[in-house]
Parts: C-alpha cells; structure tokens; sequence
C-alpha cells in the first residue's frame, strides 16, 4: 500500500441491544499487512463489532479510527477506506448478479478493480444475469465477496466469509485473502481453525479486547 499504513484503532468501544451490553470498553491497535480473526463463541459478540468495524453499525459509545480518522467526525471520509462483506446478503431479491457488481464498482469507484477476475475464478460468468432470489446460498456468497474484495481498500472486515462456500471457491477466496494481506488489513471472524491456520491469521480472543 502506498501513503498512509491502514491502521485501524479502536477507543472504549461500548455496545448494547437494549438493556443487554454486548461490550463495555473494546480497545485495540492494529497495523496492517495482515489478517486478525476475531475469536469468541456463538453469540460473544464478533458480528456486532464486525458490522462497526465495517461501518455498518454505529457503537453507542466509543470512537473507531480508520487510519487516524474518527469514524465519528468524519464517517463519510472513511467508509470508502472501509470494504464490508456481511455475513447476510443484504441484497433486494430482484437485483442481478451483474447489477449488484456494478452498483459496487459505481459506488466505490475503485482505481483498479479485481472483481472481474473474482467472476471468473468462483466461476460466476454463467451466473451474471441471475436475481439473488434465484441464487444458492453459496452463489449469492461468492458475488457479495467478488464486489467486496474487488476493491482496493486498505482495510477488509469479512464476516465467516467461508459460510456457504464450496472447496474451490474456498481455494480461491484464501488466496485473494492472502493477496490482499500481503499489502493490506484484513479483519474477519471464521469458527474454522484449520481456515485460520492455512491463512496465517493473528488469532484476538474478543473477550481479550475489554479494557480496564
Ligand atoms: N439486532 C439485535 N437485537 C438484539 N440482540 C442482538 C441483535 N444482534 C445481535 N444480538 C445479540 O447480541 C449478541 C451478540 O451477537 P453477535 O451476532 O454479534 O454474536 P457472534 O459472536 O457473531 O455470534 P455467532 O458466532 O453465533 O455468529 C447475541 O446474544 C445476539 O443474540
């Protein structure tokens, strides 16, 4: 990556869904190139924290700094920083495959753009015109991850980005995870250690993240 290290830094993060805390004061500092997989068991909160990492969902207490950026001063500055694939499909049932590529490509508006070539490797050309009502869960997986990891963010937060995924589109996702880690920030959640392993991902514990 060229100018600024993608950095992400998180200050007394709090959360809760209505009387329920979810996190108290989540603090932590990382520095790309590499790969963190949050950690935790079902329900520990690795979602939550995802969706705010990824822009998507705003803490109820705390700030999020995406390369020295206050994502509560300036959000609109950092969500272009930001790549966010959801666990879900957060897709309208009548959008195309091609289309929800291109609404990608036209809001991002990245200098180069890989997902052509992520089409082509989790073998989508056949599918372009298909609705996500119409698509396995897999496929309409693969399309999320081919608009989300075809831009070129400094900073990727995947949600269980392997959910749903065949073997060779789990090939072919783990070396573009590692492409982009090599230069890049990815944060991701994934249940599956040996995953975690061939990724050569830094493993954080989410109840490790409270602060004092
Ligand atoms: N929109 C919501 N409203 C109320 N409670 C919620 C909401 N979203 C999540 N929760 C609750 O917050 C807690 C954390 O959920 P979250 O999905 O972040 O956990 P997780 O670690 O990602 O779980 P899993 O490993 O099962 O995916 C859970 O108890 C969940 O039931």
């Amino acid at each position: 990556m060229s100018g600024n290290q993608a950095t992400l830094d998180v200050n007394r993060l709090r959360h809760s869904y209505e009387d329920r805390v979810i996190f108290h004061r989540v603090g932590f500092s990382w520095t790309g190139p590499g790969i963190i997989c949050v950690c935790g068991p079902n329900g520990s909160g690795k979602t939550t924290l995802l969706s705010m990492l990824g822009g998507a969902c705003v803490p109820d207490e705390g700030d999020i700094l995406v390369l020295g950026r206050s994502m509560r001063m300036v959000r609109g500055q950092i969500l272009p920083l930001l790549s966010y694939v959801p666990d879900a499909c957060p897709v309208y049932p009548f959008v195309t495959g091609r289309e929800w590529l291109d609404f990608v490509q036209a809001a991002r508006r990245p200098a180069i753009s890989t997902a052509p070539d992520l089409v082509r490797r989790f073998g989508l050309v056949d599918s372009l015109e298909l609705r996500f009502s119409a698509m396995s869960l897999g496929t309409a997986r693969k399309f999320m991850l081919a608009a989300g990891l075809g831009t070129q963010a400094p900073i990727t937060v995947l949600d269980e980005p392997t959910n749903g995924l065949d073997a060779a589109a789990r090939d072919v996702l783990r070396e573009q995870l590692l492409a982009i880690a090599a230069s890049r920030l990815v944060v991701m959640c994934c249940h599956d250690v040996g995953e975690q392993r061939a990724l050569g991902a830094r493993c954080v514990e989410l109840a490790s993240l409270e602060t004092a």
